[in-house]
């Protein structure tokens, strides 16, 4: 079939009952659910886009094995080109969404797109395991699916390892191997737009003990696979708001759920991993799935930062606060953070590595300094837009109060902003704002650039202790190399 519309996506959707738990309820049709309404429009049109003269030649290709058009998430870079022909992919789509939805289509498309490409690694444990995940790339690119994914076990008790939680079940592990599959129980977070794809696949973050090889799984089933629920977290629009009192909290919501498998069947084609510590703590690092996701993260990270660094500047243009001093420094500190994550993803590019098996990936130094940059710049850019909005925020009437005429005078005198700037144009710019820095979407999204791709602490010990392996150090030994001669008698120390 190759690349899908919008249309086919969201007959998709409702081909398909998944078990989602909304606020209590069980969701039917999550087609004509309000909260999901206008999020599966902001994906539809991505499907839409493959379609669209202007962008289908940036974001879509050839398939040399199928000849179908297919998207570039599915594009396996052996050059520079091809590694660029995805970047252009990841910035056309998060320009869609202002950055604003991180787990587009594209993000897990690429990492299977990694994980089939890497067969050598699943090989070396069992041959089944590639030629499944090879076989499930082929399913997902050629039918165009849209997955999420889940990654980490749920937040019980962080101190023990899932196979010392209280329950042996709590964490997702195997229950029972049959003759059609592996039977699995337990939950696993934190699925994000799951209620609105097609797939849920399974793999794990590092972090596997000996003990807990029954949780070591990797596997992909789709999202109505009997036995698995969806709860959905508390919705943070009720889809019910206008989207001139809320203009992107209306649209870009992307729920979060809890994915509970309750003796699910997965079927052994299905089963990536199994049963593996090592394997499943290796998968990650070992196989381009950190690397070329994090190059979609980066690229939707610095159009989100980008955006909200263009709010900040209108609001304090808006308002004749942007000739102090101290609100240039701040949106000028901004506009470098910016240029220092555009920069960074030149050098990721620029600087690609090619693996063994021929595979372009973009530089790892220059990404995983993007992962440890960007939880602070993103929030400190909500936090400028706070101060320079400062009590204007809160002070917003409603779109229905410009539609009052018994006070639409007041709304028009007292809104308004700087000259030139009318009360519609400073409501709906502050409105804007609020949504980014006040309302719960907007501290989701905070949320979300602080901890997407793990814990930011943990993750930056682990480059430098990878920095570290590799230093020499050698200008700081040669600086010291004038010294060697003074001090007589030096001890020769072990280096
Ligand atoms: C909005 C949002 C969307 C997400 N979407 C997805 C998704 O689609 N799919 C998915 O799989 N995941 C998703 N994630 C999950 C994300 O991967 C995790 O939030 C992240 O890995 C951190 O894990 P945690 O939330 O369980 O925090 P925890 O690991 O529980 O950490 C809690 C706190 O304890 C500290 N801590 C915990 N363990 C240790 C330790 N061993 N050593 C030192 N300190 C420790 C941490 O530093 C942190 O401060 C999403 C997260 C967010 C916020
Ligand atoms: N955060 C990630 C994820 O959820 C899946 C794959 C990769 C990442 C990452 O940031 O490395």
């Amino acid at each position: 079939m190759g690349i899908r519309t919008g249309a086919q996506y969201i007959q998709a959707l409702q081909s398909r009952s998944p078990e989602i738990w909304l606020e209590g309820r069980r969701i039917t049709n999550v087609v004509s659910e309000p909260v999901f309404k206008q999020p599966i429009q902001e994906i539809a049109k991505l499907y839409d886009m493959q379609h669209d003269p202007q962008y289908q030649d940036s974001i879509t290709h050839i398939c040399k094995e199928t000849g179908e058009r297919v998207n570039n998430a599915f594009l396996h870079p052996t050059t520079y080109e091809e590694l660029m022909a995805r970047s252009e992919l990841f910035e056309i789509y998060a320009k869609s969404t202002f950055g604003l939805m991180g787990r587009t289509p594209d993000f897990l498309n690429v990492v299977v797109t990694g994980m089939a490409h890497n067969g050598w690694f699943l090989d070396q444990y069992n041959p089944e395991w590639s030629v499944n995940i090879k076989n499930y790339f082929n399913y997902i690119r050629d039918n165009d699916l849209f997955l999420t994914h889940a990654i980490i076990n749920p937040q019980n008790d962080r101190s023990k390892n899932s196979h010392g939680q209280k329950d042996m079940f709590t964490h997702l592990g195997a229950v029972e191997e049959t003759p059609d599959g592996l039977i699995v129980r337990g939950a696993k977070m934190l699925a994000t737009l799951a209620p609105i794809t097609d797939e849920v696949i399974i793999y794990s973050f590092p972090g596997f003990a000996p003990g807990d090889e029954r949780y070591a799984l990797a596997f992909a089933v789709p999202v109505d696979t009997p036995g698995l629920k969806l709860i959905c977290r508390e919705p943070m629009q009720d889809g019910k708001r206008s989207q001139f009192d809320h203009p992107l909290a209306s649209r870009f919501e992307e729920m979060d759920a809890l994915l509970v498998f309750n003796d699910v069947l997965v079927p052994w084609d299905r089963v990536f991993l199994y049963n593996n510590v090592e394997a499943a703590n290796l998968l990650y690092p070992k196989t381009g799935i950190a690397q070329q996701p994090a190059h979609q993260s980066g690229v939707r990270g610095y159009v989100k930062l980008a955006f909200a660094t263009e709010v900040a500047c209108k609001l304090a243009d808006s308002i004749g606060v942007d000739g102090y001093l101290n609100v240039q420094n701040d949106l000028g500190e901004l506009v470098q953070n910016v240029e220092v994550i555009r920069s960074l993803l030149r050098v990721a590019e620029y600087e690609f590595e090619t693996t063994a098996s021929g595979e372009v990936m973009p530089n790892a130094a220059a990404l995983e300094t993007i992962r440890g940059m960007l939880p602070k710049m993103y929030p400190r850019a909500i936090e400028v837009i706070q101060i320079i909005g400062a009590g204007g925020l809160l002070m917003s009437p409603t779109g229905n109060d410009f539609n009052a005429p018994e006070i639409r005078s007041e709304i028009d005198k007292y809104y308004l902003g700087r000259d030139g700037v009318d009360s519609l144009e400073r409501v709906k710019l502050f409105k804007l704002a609020w949504d980014l820095c006040g309302e719960a979407f907007g501290q989701r999204l905070v949320q979300y650039e602080r901890y997407y791709t793990g814990d930011p602490i943990r993750k930056r010990a682990i480059f430098y202790n990878g920095y570290k392996r590799k230093a020499k150090f050698s200008m700081v030994d040669e600086a010291l190399s004038v010294t060697n001669e003074f001090v007589k008698d030096q001890p020769k120390l072990a280096k």
